[in-house]
């Protein structure tokens, strides 16, 4: 289920900045290294930089995997109540 159809992005679908889960735990080390010469609190936001779709992203997966023969069957509903688009 995507969750939204007509926010103003280029294929009407909700955009994040998705990161790679290997690229956030390089970011945390090395965020964990800084702290340890340091104090007080701080705040990293860390993202790629670049908004992708819901829709890019599942399209992206079913080519990762596409030697599998997978596709993914999409069904657009309305938004989330708090949903909000980069
Ligand atoms: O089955 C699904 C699940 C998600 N989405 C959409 O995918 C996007 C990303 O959703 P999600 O992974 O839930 O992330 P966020 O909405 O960005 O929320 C995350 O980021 C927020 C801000 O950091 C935190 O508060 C939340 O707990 C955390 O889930 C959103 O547009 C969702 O509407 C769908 O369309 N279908």
């Amino acid at each position: 289920m995507v969750f939204g159809g007509d926010y103003d992005t280029p294929d009407a679908i909700c955009l994040r900045d998705y990161v790679h889960v290997v690229d956030l735990a390089r970011k945390a080390r090395g965020g964990a290294e800084n702290i340890t010469w340091r104090t007080g609190v701080f705040r990293w936001i860390l993202g790629f930089g670049k908004g992708s779709s819901v829709l890019e992203v599942l399209r992206s997966f079913e080519k990762a995997v596409g030697q599998q023969g997978v596709h993914v069957s999409l069904v657009v509903d309305g938004r989330q109540s708090d949903d909000r688009s980069l």
